[in-house]
C-alpha cells in the first residue's frame, strides 16, 4: 500500500500535479506538521497484522515546504534512512513543480514493490545509487518535464545496499537524535501490551519465562513490549543502564529495520530467539548477567535486514553487498555492521563493554552462519575446556533455530513460515531464469511476471487459527520432509550433543524427537 503524505498544506496550495496524481496512490493523508507524520508512521507501523501499512509493500511520498519546518529535503530523507531503514518513503520539497515528477514514478514503483519476487529482487540486486546526490554524479537528466521517469524512481524503494551504505554513513556522521524523534512518547504507541498488563500485571513474564513461549500470537506492538521487558531487566541485573524512552527508540528502530514482509526471517523471528536465548543462559551462563545481556541483543539484532532469502543467492548472482564481504558469511556481516551502527547509536555504552570482551556481539552474530555449523559441532563435542566464546555462540547457535525444539505445535508453525520463505528463494530462481537480477526494473520484460501476490492476510490466519499440525501440512504436505532434512542435517546431532554436554538442556533433544516422530509419520515419498 501506499501513502501521499500532505504536510501543512492548505487546500489552495494543492498543485495541478499533485490532484492528477494522488489516484497512484492508496490513501492521501493530510496532516499539519511533520511531528503529526512521525506519530502515524510509529502508529501505522505497530498496526495488527496482517497491517497493510507496513511502508514496505508500496511507496509513500511526503510532500512539504521545507522553509516552513526548518528541514530540508536531505534531512527529512535521512531521518527516514536512520530511523525507518526498511520503509520506502521519501521527502519532495511540493513548491518546486520540477520536484513534482516524482509523483510519476509512483505507479512503477509500486508494481515492483507490491509483487513479493520483484520486490526481493530489487532488494538484493539493485546497485544503482538512485538517490538524489547518486543521480547527480551519473548526470541523469531525470527531474525534467518532458522525460519518462527513469532509475531515478527507484530512489524511493529499499535496497540491501542503501541499507548497508547509509548505516555507514550516519556512523561517520555521528549526529544526535533529532527533536522531532526524541520529543516521542514511544510507550503511547504500546496501547495493547499496556492493556492487557492492566489485567494481569505478570502477563509478558509468565509468557517470556516458559519454554512454550509463542512469539507467533504476539503482535508487533507485543513483539516491542517483550523485548523491552527482558532487555529492561537484564539492564538493570547488570547495570548497564538506558532511560526506558531510549530503550523503546532503540526497539522501534530495530522493528522497523527488519521486513515485517519476511515470512520468516522478521522481527518476531528476532524476539523468539532473543527469547530462547535467555532462557538459554539461564541454565549455562548463571552468574554474568553482562553476558547475558549483550547476548540477548545480539539475538534481537542477529537477522537485521534480512532479506528472506540465503547467501547462496546473494553469491551466485555476484551481488554487490556479496562483494563487500568478499562473499564470506554475507547477511551474518550485513546484520553485524547494521547492528554494529545502530548501538553506536542509541546504546554506546553496551557497545563498549561488548568491544572490551572479544567484541562480544559482532562474534556472536556471525556464530549464526549455518555454513559454520560442523565447525561449532566440532568445538562443542571436542573442545576442553570449552572457551566462553565458544559458549556464547552456540548459545545464540541454539537459540537461532531452537524453532525445532519448541513444543509441536508452534514448531510446525515455525515450519510452515520457513517454507513459504523457502518457495520464495525458489520463485526467485525461476524468476532469474528470464530476467537478469540487475536488470532495470522497469523494462517491459520485467513486468508481465505471473507470479507472488501478496499473502500475508492468509498467512497471518494460519498463523492464528492453526494450531493442529495436521491442518498445516494438509495444505503443504512436503513440510514433513522439508523438517526431516532438517532434523538429520543439522538439529539431530547438534541438540544431542549440546544436552549430553548440558543434563538441564535435555528437553530440547526431547523435544526434536518427539517432533522429528511426527514428521516421520506424515513423511511422503520423494
Ligand atoms: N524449522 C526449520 N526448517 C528448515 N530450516 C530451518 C528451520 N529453522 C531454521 N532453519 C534454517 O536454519 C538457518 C539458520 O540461519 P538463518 O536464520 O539464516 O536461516 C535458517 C534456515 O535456513
Amino acid at each position: 500500500m501506499s501513502t501521499l503524505f500532505l504536510i501543512g498544506m492548505h487546500g489552495t496550495e494543492k498543485s495541478q500535479t499533485i490532484v492528477h496524481n494522488e489516484h497512484f496512490f492508496d490513501r492521501v493523508i493530510e496532516l499539519q506538521d511533520l511531528d503529526s507524520l512521525m506519530v502515524t508512521l510509529y502508529r501505522d507501523r505497530v498496526s495488527p497484522f496482517p497491517n497493510p501499512y507496513n511502508f514496505e509493500t508500496g511507496v509513500s511520498l511526503v510532500l512539504y515546504d521545507p522553509s516552513r519546518f526548518q528541514l530540508s529535503v536531505r534531512q527529512l530523507d535521512v531521518l527516514f534512512k536512520r530511523f525507518f531503514p526498511s520503509f520506502n518513503i521519501s521527502a519532495v520539497d511540493h513548491t518546486h513543480e520540477e520536484n513534482l515528477q516524482r509523483l510519476n514514478c509512483v505507479e512503477r514503483e509500486n508494481s515492483v514493490c507490491r509483487n513479493r519476487i520483484t520486490r526481493i529482487n530489487h532488494w538484493m540486486y539493485h546497485h544503482n545509487d538512485d538517490t538524489p546526490d547518486g543521480i547527480a554524479k551519473k548526470h541523469f537528466s531525470t527531474i525534467n518535464q518532458n522525460s519518462a521517469p527513469t532509475q531515478a524512481c527507484q530512489a524511493n524503494i529499499y535496497t540491501l545496499l542503501l541499507h548497508l551504505n547509509d548505516s555507514k554513513a550516519q556512523h561517520l556522521q555521528k549526529a544526535s537524535v533529532p527533536r522531532l524523534i526524541r520529543n516521542i512518547e514511544f510507550m503511547s504507541f504500546l496501547s495493547e501490551p499496556i492493556g492487557k498488563l492492566s489485567q494481569d500485571g505478570s502477563h509478558y513474564w509468565n509468557i517470556l519465562s516458559t519454554w512454550d513461549f509463542c512469539a507467533l500470537s504476539l503482535s508487533t506492538q507485543e513483539l516491542i513490549w517483550c523485548g523491552f521487558t527482558l532487555i529492561k531487566k537484564l539492564s538493570r541485573d547488570s547495570n548497564v543502564l538506558i532511560a526506558d524512552n531510549k530503550l523503546l527508540l532503540l526497539l522501534f528502530t530495530l522493528e522497523s529495520s527488519y521486513h515485517q514482509v519476511n515470512k520468516f526471517h522478521n522481527f518476531r523471528h528476532a524476539i523468539d530467539v532473543m527469547q530462547a536465548t535467555w532462557r538459554l543462559c539461564t541454565y549455562l551462563i548463571k552468574d554474568n548477567p553482562v553476558q547475558t545481556l549483550l547476548l540477548c541483543m545480539a539475538a534481537i539484532g542477529h537477522d537485521v535486514g534480512h532479506p528472506g532469502t540465503n547467501n547462496q543467492l546473494l553469491c551466485n548472482c555476484e551481488s554487490e553487498v556479496a562483494q563487500n564481504f568478499k562473499n564470506v558469511s554475507i547477511l551474518e556481516n550485513f546484520h553485524r555492521e547494521l547492528f554494529q551502527q545502530l548501538l553506536t547509536e542509541h546504546w554506546p555504552q553496551l557497545l563498549a563493554i561488548s568491544k572490551k570482551q572479544f567484541d562480544f556481539i559482532s562474534e556472536a552474530i556471525l556464530a549464526t552462519d549455518m555454513a559454520l555449523h560442523s565447525q561449532y559441532e566440532d568445538r562443542l563435542m571436542h573442545e576442553k575446556p570449552m572457551k566462553q566464546i565458544t559458549l556464547i555462540s552456540l548459545i545464540i547457535k541454539a537459540a537461532d533455530i531452537s524453532n525445532v525444539t519448541r513444543p509441536l505445535s508452534i514448531s510446525a508453525r515455525w515450519a510452515y513460515l520457513i517454507t513459504l520463505e523457502f518457495n520464495d528463494c525458489a520463485l526467485l530462481e525461476s524468476f532469474h531464469k528470464d530476467h537478469r537480477p540487475d536488470q532495470d526494473c522497469y523494462a517491459d520484460s520485467y513486468k508481465n511476471i505471473d507470479s507472488a501476490e501478496e499473502d500475508l492476510d492468509y498467512i497471518q490466519s494460519i498463523l492464528t487459527n492453526v494450531t493442529n499440525p495436521d491442518d498445516i501440512i494438509k495444505d503443504h504436505p512436503y513440510i514433513p520432509n522439508g523438517q526431516i532434512f532438517f532434523i538429520n542435517t543439522f538439529a539431530e546431532v547438534f541438540f544431542n550433543a549440546l544436552s549430553q554436554k548440558f543434563s538441564k538442556l535435555k528437553f530440547l533433544s526431547d523435544n526434536v524427537e518427539i517432533n522429528k516422530e511426527y514428521w516421520m509419520k506424515h513423511k511422503k515419498p520423494n
